[in-house]
């Protein structure tokens, strides 16, 4: 297997686990039981880097989402491990991984999930007005510029189009400085010049600020703005790629012979 990321995550000669954002190992979840039982994640071993750009890919029900929402906190894994820097989080009480989740993660979804009452800058700092923190002006300065928002920091959501919607949403996930982003699917509800946009930021994101990204996608085009992508079919990594291009990830998305897949 060619699988960096994996063999890293495993391997008693393994960098230390400073050097990943967030780590998987041997996490196993499955829904259902009986007839009904899906095997989600067959046992993943997965280090994401700190301060690179990686993308999730893989056919429709492969785990993507499952795997994501477990090394994010949001699902519990039936067993193996998860860590957010050094901290496993199977053994955090609901307390304790609520704050984690808030100080440490920083979250995109398809939805852009802005609360509709309240201002472009308002939704960029609510996590850290619920969290009682005061915003770090200069970063918070520096992230507003990168994402090219401040003429439109008094608008509300309604008030914007989806891409300045989505860049809200990148921004807010930035502004706590989080360990780590994780980012489902964040451009599938935007057309394609503002999903380059909101792609081109992530990638600056992680560039100029040293974040560490994750990002679930079907999209070819835009796994090529990561650093490298991790492929999952039947809840198993079956291979990684660095510096990916569209073209040779489409190839890769082909070898699953699947059908739907490359269309997507
Ligand atoms: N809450 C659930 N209950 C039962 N089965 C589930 C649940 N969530 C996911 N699954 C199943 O687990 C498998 C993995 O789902 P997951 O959503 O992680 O895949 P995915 O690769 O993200 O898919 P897609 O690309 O279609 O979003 C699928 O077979 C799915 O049907």
């Amino acid at each position: 297997m060619t699988d960096t990321a994996r063999s890293t995550a495993d391997a008693p000669s393994a960098p230390g686990a400073g050097d990943f954002a967030a780590r998987a190992q041997r996490i196993a979840k499955v829904y259902g039981s009986g007839d009904a039982e899906v095997i989600a994640l067959d046992g993943v071993s997965l280090g994401i880097p700190r301060g690179r750009f990686t993308a999730i890919m893989g056919p429709s029900g492969s785990g993507k989402s499952t795997l994501m929402h477990c090394m994010a906190g949001l699902d519990a894994v039936d067993s193996g491990e998860v860590y957010i820097g050094d901290v496993e989080l199977t053994r955090l009480k609901d307390k304790q991984l609520t704050r984690l989740r808030r100080d440490k993660v920083g979250f995109v979804f398809q939805a852009f999930n802005l609360v509709p009452t309240l201002t472009a800058l308002e939704n960029i700092t609510l996590p850290m007005d619920i969290a009682g923190r005061k915003p770090d002006r200069a970063w918070l300065d520096q992230v507003i510029d990168t994402v090219g928002l401040r003429p439109r920091l008094g608008h509300r959501p309604s008030q914007l189009s989806g891409g300045q919607q989505q860049r809200v949403a990148c921004a807010r996930a930035l502004a706590s400085r989080p360990e780590i982003i994780f980012a489902d699917e964040p451009t599938g509800n935007l057309d394609s010049r503002s999903g380059a946009e909101v792609l081109g930021f992530l990638r600056e994101s992680v560039r100029e600020m040293g974040q560490t990204v994750v990002m679930v996608t079907h999209d070819p085009t835009a796994a090529a703005y990561a650093d490298q992508v991790v492929f999952l079919t039947d809840g198993q990594i079956v291979d990684t790629m660095a510096a990916p291009t569209a073209d040779r990830v489409l190839e890769r998305m082909k070898g699953f012979d699947l059908p739907g897949v490359a269309a997507r």
